[in-house]
């Protein structure tokens, strides 16, 4: 439709941490080369002051660089931060005469991000999100596409995988999936906004099911800290993430039905897995935990361990338990129970080994 009234689409990224900003880098450097798109890319910055005294988006837009979220990596000279999310008083800020919406804040804020744009957005703009995580209200759990859809009226496609922010700043390869509902043509100009190289993104017709394995896979990234921290070796861990895998696979179907099997062999599914499992921050705060007997809260040492940056795994495992509970099925996921109950203390670390598996259906 833009097209054929020469119109190009507009890119604002919202949010400005570890991946927001690499997501803005890799848009930048596709904006400039096709023509489809126009050349700036808005990045939207929850602004602070650095201990500088300056502020981060000032910052950044005059050195390129987000210096706290990303140190040393150039996010490209078409990238403009911005600290305005929804001014109304009629200069430019980040959403202004934007098509395409791409969401990438830690999942707690989504929310109220979206509230503060109602009304700001026209019916036909195009939003994906790259937030890893779900919202559980007393009506019942949504997921953060679905938060987004229902805010903001627009349709809204997720993009999950096995993607660790600073590898991909470094250029090294990676793959991707989209998740989209109906609109084919949406999911191929999102996939062609992010397609490097070094950045493989396939599109899959399931939305729930990329996203779900992009929020529940840092629920088992903790138990793998866990089992890290305790020094137990491979073995273990791989059964923690088997049993991960089972457990998400069994959560997924039972929230939507819809969910396709094949989803999980994408890289949103054991792919991101694995990664995370691995080399990912949730795995590296819980492995912190461990070593400390569950003496020192999670919140604390996210502060001092990750300087800003925020984990997901910990706020979703208490979602997922929130769920299991409403629908009495606790007993049916030994793993996302036991790790939420050693996250709030009422387990000791070591019982992340003592869940017996159920059958799950
Ligand atoms: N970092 C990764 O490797 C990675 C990779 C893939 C997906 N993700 C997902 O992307 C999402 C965003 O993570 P990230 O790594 O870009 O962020 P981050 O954890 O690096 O940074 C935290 C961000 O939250 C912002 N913030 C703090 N308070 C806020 C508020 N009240 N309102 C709005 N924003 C606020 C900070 O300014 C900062 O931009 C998460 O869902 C995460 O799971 C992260
Ligand atoms: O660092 P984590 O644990 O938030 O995981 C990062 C990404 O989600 C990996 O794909």
């Amino acid at each position: 439709m833009r097209n054929s009234s020469k119109e190009k689409y507009k890119v604002a990224v919202l949010g400005s941490g570890n991946w927001g900003s690499v997501a803005a880098k890799l848009i930048a450097s596709n904006t400039l080369r096709n023509n489809d798109f126009h050349g700036e890319v808005r990045m939207w910055v929850h602004d602070e002051i650095l201990p500088s005294g300056e502020k981060l988006s000032t910052v950044i837009n005059q050195t390129n660089v987000n210096v706290k979220y990303l140190p040393g990596v150039k996010l490209g000279k078409n990238v403009v931060a911005d600290p305005d999310l929804d001014s109304s008083v009629g200069k430019i800020f980040a959403v202004r005469d934007a098509n395409m919406l791409v969401f990438v804040t830690p999942h707690q804020f989504v929310d109220d991000v979206c509230k503060r744009l109602v009304g700001k957005i026209p019916g036909d703009v195009e939003a994906i999100s790259l937030i890893k995580g779900m919202e559980v209200k007393v009506e019942g759990p949504r997921m953060i596409s679905s938060v987004i859809s229902e805010h903001l009226g627009v349709d809204c496609c997720v993009l999950m995988g096995a993607n660790i922010a600073h590898e991909i700043a470094e250029e090294k390869f990676s793959e991707a999936t989209i998740g989209y509902r109906v609109n084919t043509e949406a999911a191929k100009r999102w996939a062609r906004l992010f397609s490097t190289p070094y950045f493989a993104v396939t599109a899959v017709q399931d939305v729930e099911g990329v996203e779900v394995c992009g929020t529940l896979k840092n629920v088992v990234a903790i138990a793998a800290g866990f089992v890290d921290g305790l020094n137990m070796g491979m073995n273990t861990k791989a059964a923690i993430i088997r049993i991960g895998l089972n457990e998400m696979r069994a959560f997924s179907k039972r929230l939507f039905p819809s969910v396709k099997d094949d989803t999980f062999f994408e890289s949103c599914g054991v792919a991101d897995l694995i990664a995370t499992c691995f080399g990912g921050r949730n795995r590296k705060v819980a492995e912190a935990f461990a070593i400390n007997g569950g003496q020192r809260a999670f919140k604390e040492l996210e502060e001092e361990m990750l300087k800003g940056q925020k984990l997901q795994g910990v706020l979703t495992a208490e979602e997922v338990y929130g769920v299991l509970q409403k629908n009495k099925w606790l007993d049916l996921f030994p793993l996302f129970r036991t790790i939420h109950e050693i996250c709030t203390g009422n387990r000791p670390v070591s019982a992340i080994i003592s869940c017996n598996e159920p059958q799950l259906a």
